[in-house]
């Protein structure tokens, strides 16, 4: 029988590329003994091919309907912890679908995105210009970021167990 209780991610993860979403999610789940989703990877399994290989064969524009719609299943059947594609909250609609979630955004900088990413060789976005890439999303995209966020935590010079502990502190504040 049904409980009526609602199904919803106890937390999801926004930030840009290397903010440590997909990692820190991860462990987080772990710890808290519930599932881990992450929508690109998440996309890649529906599609079964790679987020590059989406953007290559059929356009950015159809990575982000796929996107879109992979979100929008996680935000309402999942209970666990569910990591966002760096680009997600550009959409609006998914903007209007984290109203009321407890979003948390790992906020990095431009030196330690870098060094995080390397090369940058499985995001398409960075190709060619890593550095320069990622100021630009970054510039564009913290105002988005933080319009969604209900939380903030710094990640630079902050290894993944003191983001993960800072994360669970915000979370569990907030269960009081
Ligand atoms: N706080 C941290 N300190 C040092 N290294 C980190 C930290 N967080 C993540 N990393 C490392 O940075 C790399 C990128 O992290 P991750 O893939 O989790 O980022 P992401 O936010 O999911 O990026 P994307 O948007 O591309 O999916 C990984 O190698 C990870 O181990
Ligand atoms: O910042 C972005 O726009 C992206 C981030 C990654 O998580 C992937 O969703 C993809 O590489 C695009
Ligand atoms: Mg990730």
């Amino acid at each position: 029988m049904s409980t009526g209780a609602e199904v919803r991610p106890r937390v999801v993860l926004v930030g840009t590329m290397g903010a440590g979403k997909t990692t820190v999610g991860r462990r987080l789940a772990e710890l808290w003994g519930v599932d881990f989703r992450d929508s690109d990877l998440d996309v890649e399994a529906a599609e079964g091919r790679s987020v590059s290989d989406i953007f290559v064969d059929s356009g950015e524009a159809r990575f982000r309907e796929l996107e879109r719609e992979a979100i929008a299943d996680a935000l309402s059947a999942h209970a666990g912890v569910l990591a966002l594609g760096g680009g997600a909250v550009v959409d609006p609609t998914t903007r209007e679908r984290l109203a009321g979630h407890r979003v948390v955004f790992l906020r990095v900088g431009l030196a330690d995105a870098a060094d995080r990413v390397g090369l940058g060789v499985s995001r398409p976005l960075l190709l060619g210009n890593v550095r320069g890439r990622i100021k630009q999303l970054i510039d564009e995209r913290t105002p988005v970021y933080a319009s969604v966020a209900t939380h903030v935590v710094e990640t630079d010079g902050v290894d993944v167990e003191e983001v993960v502990a800072r994360v669970r502190a915000a979370v569990e504040e907030d269960h009081g």
